[in-house]
């Protein structure tokens, strides 16, 4: 039936202002007024369309993003879009594309390590886009470990002029997005030597293709690097391989607000830390987390609907059968999922802010707090891209059989977001890198240093190795301090028992290798830690709206006692709580999924997502599900005709076959 809204009678059993929530899930009105009108924009323009892209080939669905980012730029400029409104618009084009790593990491890299001067020269150009860069870190031999990268651009005096070479095999440039095919320019990275000393890896910007008939510079070897995970997906990307045959570019092009080279090729570090030169990377971490409450929203979205739509078993008398969504196994499997999009926001929204301060730090010659965004962004980045992850294949399996369709959008959206747990750092490494941060913290604090920030619990770690839960009944475990104590007992127990457990090496870093397990979990424990608490501090702003605040809360003890349930042999092990009070919190938890069930629909339309947008019969806002996707079966090009073509090749003489030998 068109027209007609089949969650009408869900969406009447809100408890809540959802308006007043999709302000706090926007950020602002004004974001929401920029977001809604810009999602809106994207939908209503068939030339954003992007229901067939599962069924093109490499070449169509590539030529078909070029197509759309070249139109979106045309809109932005006719439209005089300003830069909010231009990169929302980008991201509910929700197709990734070259744009994406001009604008999220070479014109950021740019920004970050260029001096004055360089942004003077360069910026305009690319904001402009008179030309398209790239990030070129990664190699074919080494990713992670990017003190190992090979790629080596030596100093010539002579010239004046650095010289790009690719010494090996594995030092080929490897993955980076937009460079196999479209790129003008790189930021590209490898190991700086001037007089016959390597000063380790550096950035710089490279010119690789002609901007008059945009084929490769001389000594510069480039494409794709080759089909990727899923259909249509993240093959809109043309990630690549670069090669330099001792290439020259002018000594300017070396990215200096973190060291430079003179003119007579000394190389002078300034007083900015080396680590600015990962700089980028910060940054794209930090906007990987709300990226992920938006990646898993998306899903969530898709199966609250859908799992309200489909009725399966339990029809009596005369009544319809059930609705999967009051399957208390459904709520239990779902409405964390939900709790954990609202968490990825919130912490999402901190993260920023905290991204933000310390920028204005460093402009100020302030570094102290690096460290602290070093970790955060890592930390966050990993348990929010590995959750998010698990979370929209678990929406895939909440939807049944139809999830597995591709008209569902679970299986591109899926596609589209597993490799966030690889780039901008893989989850394991960067957990390792959270693990050094706490050592480090605990191994300090003898010394007086008075942790701060999100380690700052660390304080108080003699209280917190004693401390006991004081939770006597289910709903004690509402009180926001009883759920914190437990979460920073946890994390501080786990951390110290690493450190004791290093103490024991007379050498730190085989000690390391040897506990990177129980590191890892430390490390985890704390970022757990760090989500809770900033979903606590939300709720201490005030948030207007009917019933908002009480929902925010109900989510917010959901996210913490869906994890306490989930790693309860943690709390258990380490003493935080006794298996009566765990068994309390899973008490609570059910109690708490009931709360939610009446108020699920609403939780997910406040994140104001368009048809267009979530892609999905399924998730469909009038929740429209089975004629839709009954019309949407014909439309497969294997539908175009009864008889498929091969039929009359293999199949015809293989049925006449078996006919000639059941006759003899
Ligand atoms: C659309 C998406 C497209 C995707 C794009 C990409 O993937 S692009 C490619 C993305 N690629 C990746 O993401 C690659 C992932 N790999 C890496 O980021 C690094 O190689 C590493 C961090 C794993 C190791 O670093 P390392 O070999 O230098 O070794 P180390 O561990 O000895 O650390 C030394 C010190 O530096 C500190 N510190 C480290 N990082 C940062 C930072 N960002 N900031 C500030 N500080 C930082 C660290 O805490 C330590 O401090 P301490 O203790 O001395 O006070
Ligand atoms: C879709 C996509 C887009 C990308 N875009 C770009 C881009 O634009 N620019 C760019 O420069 N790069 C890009 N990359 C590369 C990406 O950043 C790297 O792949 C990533 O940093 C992981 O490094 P790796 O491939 O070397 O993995 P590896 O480090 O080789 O990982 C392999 C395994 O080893 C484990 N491992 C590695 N080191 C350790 C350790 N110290 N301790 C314990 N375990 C360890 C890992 O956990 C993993 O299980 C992209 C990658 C993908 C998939």
């Amino acid at each position: 039936m068109e027209g007609v809204d089949h969650l009408a009678f869900e969406r009447n059993k809100a408890q809540f202002d959802v308006d007043a929530m999709k302000i706090v899930w926007a950020g602002s009105s004004h974001a929401l007024e920029v977001s809604d009108r810009m999602s809106r924009l994207v939908a209503s323009d068939p030339a954003f369309r992007k229901d067939n892209r599962a069924m093109l080939g490499r070449k169509e669905l590539f030529k078909n993003t070029l197509r759309k980012a070249a139109y979106a730029l045309k809109r932005i400029i006719e439209l005089r879009l300003s830069e909010e409104e231009a990169s929302m618009l980008r991201s509910f084009v929700d197709e990734p594309a070259f744009t994406d790593l001009h604008w999220g990491m070479f014109v950021p890299a740019i920004k970050g390590q260029g001096t004055e001067e360089q942004l003077k020269k360069w910026l305009p150009l690319a904001q402009k886009m008179q030309i398209i860069g790239c990030y070129a870190q990664t190699e074919l031999g080494h990713g992670s470990n990017v003190q190992g990268l090979e790629t080596t651009v030596t100093f010539d005096p002579k010239t004046d002029e650095f010289v790009i070479h690719s010494p090996t095999l594995t030092s080929s440039k490897w993955w980076p997005g937009g460079l196999g095919k479209i790129s003008t320019h790189a930021v590209v990275y490898g190991r700086l030597i001037t007089d016959g000393q390597d000063h380790g890896v550096h950035g710089f910007i490279v010119q690789l293709r002609s901007l008059d008939d945009h084929l490769p510079l001389p000594g510069i070897t480039v494409g794709d690097i080759g089909m990727k995970f899923g259909n249509g997906a993240y093959n809109t990307m043309d990630n690549g391989v670069l090669r330099f045959d001792h290439v020259r570019i002018p000594r300017d092009q070396m990215l200096m607000r973190v060291s430079r080279v003179t003119r007579e090729g000394k190389y002078v570090q300034s007083n900015v830390p080396r680590q600015l030169v990962y700089g980028t990377m910060v940054y794209v971490r930090q906007t990987i987390v709300s990226d992920a409450s938006t990646a898993l929203s998306r899903a969530v979205c898709i199966a609250t609907r859908y799992s309200a739509v489909r009725r399966q078993f339990g029809a009596t008398g005369g009544n319809p059968e059930s609705q999967v969504i009051d399957y208390k196994t459904q709520q239990a499997r779902l409405f964390p999922l939900l709790a954990s999009a609202y968490a990825f926001r919130f912490v999402g929204e901190w993260l920023k802010w905290l991204y933000t301060d310390v920028m204005t730090r460093l402009q100020a010659n302030d570094f102290s707090t690096l460290p602290e965004a070093h970790a955060c962004t890592a930390g966050l980045k990993s348990l929010t891209t590995s959750a998010t992850s698990d979370g929209i294949e678990e929406c895939r399996k909440l939807c049944g059989g139809h999830g597995y369709l591709c008209s569902s959008g679970l299986p591109e959206l899926f596609a589209v977001y597993v490799p966030t747990c690889t780039y901008e750092g893989d989850n394991i490494v960067l957990l390792l890198q959270v693990a050094r941060h706490l050592m480090k913290t605990i191994s300090q604090l003898g010394s007086g240093k008075k942790p701060v920030g999100t380690v700052a619990y660390m304080g108080r770690v003699e209280q917190l190795m004693e401390s006991r839960s004081d939770v006597q009944k289910a709903e004690d475990w509402l009180n926001p301090s009883a759920v914190l104590g437990a979460f920073e007992a946890r994390a501080a127990r786990k951390s110290v028992a690493c450190a004791k457990n290093l103490s024991k090496f007379s050498n730190p870093e085989e000690g390391f290798l040897e506990l990177s397990n129980d590191l890892v979990e430390a490390a985890r424990a704390h970022c757990q830690l760090i989500v809770v608490s900033k979903f606590i501090d939300k709720l201490q702003q005030d948030i207007p709206g009917k019933g908002v605040k009480q929902l925010l809360e109900v989510l917010c003890s959901i996210y913490a006692l869906f994890h306490l349930h989930k790693h309860l042999g943690d709390f258990l092990s380490t003493g935080c709580i006794t298996s009566k009070q765990g068994s309390l919190a899973n008490d609570q938890l059910r109690s708490l999924y009931s709360q939610v069930r009446p108020n699920a629909i609403g939780l997910v339309d406040a994140f104001n997502y368009t048809d267009h947008y979530l892609s999905s019969i399924l998730g469909r806002y009038d929740g429209n599900v089975y004629p839709k996707l009954y019309e949407e079966a014909w439309k497969d090009p294997l539908n175009d005709s009864v008889i498929p073509d091969g039929f009359q090749e293999y199949i015809r003489p293989m049925l006449k076959q078996q006919l000639r030998n059941a006759r003899l």
